[in-house]
């Protein structure tokens, strides 16, 4: 079956403060997801939502056409991992995969041990003894052996070191290769992160500012550089996010589509057009107060 998300008009308020906005957004089974925006954008409001932690204040969320807020079918088809308070769990290692496996339908034990020696994970220490980082390798751990159709990470990797943040990375594009299902990855780790994308929302006080394919969102993106009225010339009909001068020589991050004719005369005018990293985007794209206003793409 199809575990498609609709998220349809939705607003999350807590008091009359309002963190998600008439949020509309389609999300595709089997993608993997980047979802990123600035601290207080909303992200983990509009991830609750999808895991039926919260009920929006108004609007819908359906998860493959169900009604996703205290549905046990949906609930049990989604996993929501995010970093833990593990401070008062006397349980050990062993203990919390057997309760995965006892109480997640797609589980599989085999997988989870595997991680678990890939992870250097203690079996027999308990939980609230483990580092930080070991308890966020659990949790991935669980998280990627639960093989749920819908499976979430908000910001897993905090505590993890860098080569324990290589593995979960590797690990995950492996088993998604092989067990194609929906993940979506809210971080901050943005450069670290982006080659894991298939498509990237960027949610903006409490907006979808964009939903693009990740090749697409980078071919939307690039730095014009060259003599400074000449450049300033070419890029006057185009969306400018950053300038940059030195000397005589003007840098423009420019956003939107830059047409074969368009690169042509960049060419001919002895311009220089480069990339711009999905982090640069999201920097440029965030920066005012409101968010670049966005033709064609913005929700
Ligand atoms: N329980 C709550 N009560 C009141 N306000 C809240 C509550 N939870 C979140 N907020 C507010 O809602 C907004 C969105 O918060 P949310 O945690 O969804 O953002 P986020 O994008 O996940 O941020 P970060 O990247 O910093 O984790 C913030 O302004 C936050 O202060």
């Amino acid at each position: 079956m199809s575990y498609d998300v609709d998220v349809n008009q939705v607003t999350v308020k807590y008091g009359s403060f309002e963190a998600l906005k008439r949020v509309s957004l389609h999300l595709e089974s089997g993608k993997i997801y980047g979802l990123i925006g600035r601290n207080g954008a909303g992200k983990s409001t509009l991830l609750s939502l999808l895991a039926s932690f919260r009920e929006p204040t108004e609007g819908k969320v359906r998860i493959g056409g169900r009604e996703a807020f205290e549905n046990r079918d949906v609930m049990s088809q989604v996993t929501l991992v995010y970093e833990t308070d593990y401070s008062e769990e006397t349980e050990k290692v062993k203990g919390m995969l057997e309760a995965a496996e006892r109480y997640r339908p797609h589980f599989d034990r085999q997988y989870a041990d595997e991680l678990v020696e890939l992870f250097n994970l203690p079996l027999e220490k308990q939980v609230k003894k483990l580092s930080r980082g070991m308890q966020a390798a659990l949790n991935v751990t669980i998280g990627l052996a639960n093989r749920s159709p819908i499976t979430i990470f908000d910001e897993a990797y905090l505590g993890m070191d860098a080569p324990t943040r290589e593995i979960f990375y590797k690990k995950l594009l492996e088993d998604h290769a092989k067990h194609p299902r929906t993940i979506i990855l809210s971080t901050h780790l943005v450069s670290e992160m982006e080659y894991l994308f298939e498509e990237v929302v960027i949610i903006h006080k409490g907006n979808v500012l964009l939903q693009e394919p990740m090749d697409r969102l980078m071919e939307r993106g690039a730095s014009i550089t060259g003599p400074d009225q000449v450049v300033e010339d070419f890029c006057s009909d185009m969306t400018q996010l950053s300038t940059q001068r030195l000397g005589g020589t003007k840098s423009v991050v420019v956003y939107g589509e830059l047409t074969e004719e368009k690169r042509r005369e960049a060419s001919q005018r002895g311009l220089e057009v480069g990339p711009v990293s999905l982090q640069d985007l999201f920097i440029h794209l965030t920066s005012g107060e409101k968010g670049v206003e966005i033709d064609g793409t913005s929700k």
